[in-house]
């Protein structure tokens, strides 16, 4: 048998889907996009919707670039960098947290930036550290230094543009994932075997990192009983919709789904982030009811608001372990995003029989959004990318490909987001990201089983699910 380089397959792939992503550029008037500028990209709008076969052009390309940097660096210089990667983390949190993104747009030259003395002055910060920290994000590509000590704006930061999704991933969910994840290697080389091996929501590394006995989520949480932390990690958590909402708005049959229905229920929907998401998508879609405990009213309300969507979008108050307030009272469209990753399998069942009750002889439906984790298995085999974005050609709605030969089957950065939040959620609440295996296992547990899956154009799926008539 004939050895197959790798490094020519990858790169033979990359020029493909490359070659893909121009096109679709070129077929919408787009100018390519440019790092020498501090001019934002209409792509990186995050109203811009990726057409199917550009955004499955740039995942592939993304990952055949991921795979060929991972055969040409050195893997010693990538451990060195990977033991120090926590700078460019706590960086991007410092800069939104200083608002630099703001500043820079305020430069009578946005070309040529600002000089760090004034970007100190103005953020009341110690210029040399701030220098050192914003060097370090232009060399990882986050701004542009565009001469000695002056910095720029460039397409990664207009993404941290102060109240935008990107600004509370930053800000917000980086002081959570950063302080519980930190406390995950002692954690789980705890000297107390019952805490070690523990899978309870109140023996977790967050409990070491906060010093306290109450589980991170739930109606008698830490995130409920520190004052301001559930406003915090609910604009966090919409921030990371960022990379979610689009795919989930776009991917799904939505103005379908409702023509039946009195609403579509966001349940345990945050601040509201994806309904209103969802709203701005299908202004023919009129009702959207946003439920989640009471402590989360009040941002709710301000972003719903916020929006122009108060006549559309409503907040109600509901605790999903309890009966649900609709039951009964008419049909809808039941969402469960990123809610059951929270949760042991046997409290997600739980929280499923609720929704059950009201499945229960009504049209209604339930969508669960979650990434569903795939092993990282990558082959030497497969259909080539040539052959793969052949078969997209005109094809409206969003079906991903299947990975080319050496592109692992989660096509890195797409599956890596699930990946991180898995062990975001072991840190803050001992629980996991599913497979479809698990997920299958939990859904079972609550006398239900899954009706299909929809991967979306971002790290997410949607399942239905619907009564199991033999249970
Ligand atoms: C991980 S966040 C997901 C929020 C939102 N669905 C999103 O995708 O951004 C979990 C949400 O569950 C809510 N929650 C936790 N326990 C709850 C309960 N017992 N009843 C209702 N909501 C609850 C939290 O307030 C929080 O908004």
């Amino acid at each position: 048998m004939a050895v197959v380089s790798e490094i020519s397959s990858l790169l033979e792939t990359l020029t493909t889907s490359i070659d893909v992503f121009k096109t679709e550029l070129v077929k919408q008037s787009f100018i390519e996009p440019s790092l020498m500028t501090s001019r934002p990209h209409p792509i990186d709008d995050p109203t811009y919707v990726t057409p199917p076969i550009m955004y499955e052009a740039r995942r592939l390309a993304v990952s055949a670039l991921e795979r060929l940097k991972l055969l040409l660096e050195s893997p010693s210089e990538a451990v060195a960098s990977a033991a120090v990667s926590v700078a460019e983390i706590q960086g991007l949190r410092l800069v939104a947290e200083l608002g630099i993104h703001e500043v820079l747009e305020d430069a009578s030259n946005q070309e040529e930036g600002v000089y760090i003395q004034v970007i100190a002055e103005k953020t009341k910060t110690d210029s040399l550290k701030l220098e050192g920290f914003l060097r370090l994000l232009a060399n990882a590509g986050w701004f542009r230094e565009t001469r000695p000590g002056y910095f720029a704006n460039n397409r990664r930061s207009h993404t941290l543009k102060a109240g935008s999704k990107g600004y509370y991933a930053a800000k917000n969910m980086i002081y959570y994932q950063s302080n519980g994840v930190g406390k995950l290697p002692e954690a789980m080389t705890h000297p107390d075997e019952s805490f070690r091996m523990s899978r309870s929501p109140d023996k977790t590394a967050w409990n070491l990192y906060a010093g306290t006995d109450l589980p991170f989520f739930g109606s008698n949480s830490w995130l409920q009983q520190k004052p301001g932390e559930a406003q915090k990690f609910g604009l966090g958590m919409g921030g990371m919709g960022v990379a979610s909402d689009n795919g989930v708005a776009f991917d799904i049959p939505w103005v379908d789904l409702v023509k039946d229905k009195d609403a579509i229920v966001d349940v345990g929907g945050g601040q509201g982030t994806l309904c209103c998401a969802l709203a701005a998508a299908h202004p023919e879609i009129k009702q959207f009811i946003v439920q989640d405990l009471p402590v989360t009213r009040e941002v709710a309300a301000k972003y719903i608001s916020s929006k122009g969507l108060t006549d559309r979008v409503k907040f109600e108050e509901q605790n999903f372990f309890e009966p649900n307030k609709l039951k009964g009272k008419g049909n809808y469209v039941f969402m469960l995003t990123k809610i059951l990753h929270d949760w042991s399998d046997e409290e997600g069942a739980k929280i499923l029989s609720r929704i059950r009750e009201c499945l229960e002889d009504s049209k209604s439906q339930l969508l669960i959004t979650d990434p569903i984790i795939r092993p990282v298995i990558v082959k030497g085999e497969g259909p080539s990318a040539k052959e793969s974005f052949a078969a997209l050609e005109g094809q409206p709605r969003y079906v991903p490909i299947e990975p080319p030969p050496f592109i692992p089957e989660d096509f890195g950065m797409a599956g890596r987001i699930g990946n991180q939040v898995n062990i975001g959620l072991i840190a803050s609440c001992n629980a996991f990201e599913r497979t479809y295996a698990s997920l299958e296992t939990m859904v079972r547990l609550a006398g239900m089983r899954i009706k299909g899956v929809t991967a979306t154009r971002g790290y997410v799926h949607v399942a239905e699910v619907e009564v199991d008539p033999g249970v």
